[in-house]
């Protein structure tokens, strides 16, 4: 049994209180792994690390430091990224054929955002008074808290870690109780690559830590990744302080396919958009709408395609979906499949068959008789739950895909390049995907729109969004002021 450690100023600790969580790999249902349960006097230790190491150095570091450090992480990351997928393969049962992948990415993530480090200028700004000379100057915005959700730990967390530390921020992490080994193994790379103490650290533990951290009026910017209820109380605890917040929350992506799509291209892109991780991601596509003229035919190939996933064991390379990554979650998916029936849809295929190994495994779930207006339609599963709905024409799809109360992700599948354009156009979604779906990239800003969140991640709109501009003023002329009026 692996007994994990916090990070805190630079050391490894227990919880002062010697408690901890058990880890349970969803694939074989044992407990590999112990995790510290923190309680406040370990959060409070965090604060003040992560203040110290802000106010004590770490904001006086020039950019070119920041990006060596960076990008030492990133070759650490590249290096260990076999270790690193297996652990987190370990801990939510994620297929290692992604996570693998997902490190290279992360590492390409922290490379990206070392190149900025060393080019955070401001502007000079010509004012209307030519005697006056303006500049703006872009600061670290403090100590930053980072709070991640289980499904992708490392990639979530680098959404976060890559662009704060690029800034010059220092950060308090608290990953999911449910999977917080591959983000402590991070930790341990963070060690290697000279960061100052206290300049990443790490707690863990449930919600409560969470909640402690985001109530301390000591920590200046919070980003959270997770769902609609840990939000709200977020979001006012943030209010509370005025700390700037980047809400990265779930989905109900439409995934919409036209009659004159690529047919070969657009099935497998449905695919990739609920049946990849198990569904278990928050840019699921899983409300997918099919013009009425090609239900049948896409209906059938998808019921075909999907009785034919490969499930099973997540580190073999031939597996496709693994299992649903915690008991919490398998739960809350069966009680949905329930409902669905009850409501009156029909399962095509997949549902509540029973799982003939020990993992938390749900079937590829297809659904159909179902309309938007459904709970299936618009609750957010997080599952392998695909809905087909059919539609008529543009207009009316366009209405349906915008009928949810989130705006994460969506697709559009046609060969029509004006109408690819016209949709996107009129979606209301943070990223829109013409003939292809769950692509990533580290350039590209990614966020909801609606329920689904604010503030961006990836790209240099994240960047931005760690930093403060300062605005400087300074008055070149011999003039003796006016002292009861304003100068302009
Ligand atoms: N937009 C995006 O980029 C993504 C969004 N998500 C969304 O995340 C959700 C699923 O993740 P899940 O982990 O179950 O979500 P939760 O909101 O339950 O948890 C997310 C994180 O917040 C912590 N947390 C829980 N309650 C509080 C609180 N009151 N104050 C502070 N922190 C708290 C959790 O701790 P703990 O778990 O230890 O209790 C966890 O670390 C889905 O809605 C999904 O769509 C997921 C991935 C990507
Ligand atoms: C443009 C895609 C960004 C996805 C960020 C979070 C998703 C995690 C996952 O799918 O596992």
């Amino acid at each position: 049994m692996k007994q994990y450690k916090m990070f805190i100023n630079g050391e490894w600790i227990s919880s002062a209180n010697n408690q901890f969580i058990e880890s349970l790999n969803p694939y074989n249902r044992e407990i590999w792994a112990t995790i510290p349960e923190a309680g406040k006097q370990d959060v409070e230790k965090a604060i003040e690390a992560a203040n110290y190491s802000f106010h004590n150095g770490w904001k006086q570091t020039s950019g070119y430091k920041r990006a060596r450090k960076m990008n030492k992480l990133a070759s650490l990351i590249e290096k260990n990224a076999d270790k690193l997928a297996e652990i987190e393969t370990k801990d939510n049962g994620k297929v290692t054929r992604e996570t693998y992948k997902q490190m290279f990415f992360a590492a390409r993530a922290y490379r990206f955002f070392a190149g900025y480090a060393d080019k955070i200028g401001g502007e000079t700004i010509p004012l209307d008074n030519t005697e006056m000379f303006d500049y703006t100057v872009r600061e670290p915005i403090g100590v930053a808290v980072l709070i991640t959700s289980w499904n992708s730990p490392i990639q979530l967390l680098t959404n976060k870690l890559a662009p704060a530390l690029a800034a010059g921020n220092s950060v308090i992490i608290k990953p999911s109780e449910h999977a917080s080994a591959s983000t402590l193994e991070i930790m341990k790379l963070i060690e290697q690559s000279d960061f100052p103490k206290g300049v990443v650290n790490c707690v863990t533990g449930g919600g409560e830590i969470g909640e402690l951290l985001t109530q301390s009026s000591n920590v200046s910017k919070i980003s959270f990744t997770g769902g609609l209820n840990a939000a709200r109380y977020i979001g006012k605890n943030a209010a509370e302080n005025f700390v700037p917040l980047t809400l990265e929350l779930g989905g109900k992506s439409p995934n919409i396919i036209f009659e004159d799509a690529d047919l070969e291209k657009a099935v497998p892109g449905a695919m990739a958009g609920i049946f990849a991780s198990s569904g278990q991601t928050c840019i699921a596509g899983s409300r997918l709408f099919l013009h009425e003229s090609i239900v049948d035919q896409v209906s059938k190939e998808l019921k075909v395609k999907s009785e034919n996933i490969v499930l099973g064991d997540p580190t073999d390379k031939k597996t496709e979906m693994g299992p649903i990554a915690n008991e919490t979650q398998y739960n809350s998916i069966k009680a949905m499949l329930k409902e669905t029936e009850d409501e009156g849809a029909k399962i095509l295929t997949g549902g509540l068959a029973e799982r003939k190994s020990k993992g938390l495994f749900i079937h590829p779930t297809i659904i159909v008789d179902s309309n938007n207006s459904m709970k299936v339609a618009q609750n957010e599963i997080f599952g392998p739950i695909l809905t087909i709905i059919p539609f008529k024409d543009e207009k009316e799809v366009v209405q349906l895909a915008n009928d949810s109360i989130y705006g994460l992700a969506s697709g559009i599948w046609t060969q029509n390049l004006a109408r690819a354009h016209r949709v996107a156009k009129q979606i209301e979604a943070g990223t829109v995907w013409i003939n292809t779906y769950r692509a990533s990239a580290v350039q590209a800003p990614f966020g909801g729109m609606k329920h689904s969140g604010y503030g961006k991640e990836r790209g240099l709109h994240a960047l931005l969004d760690y930093t403060k501009v300062k605005n400087v003023m300074i008055d070149l002329s011999e003039d003796v002021r006016d002292p009861f009026s304003i100068k302009i």
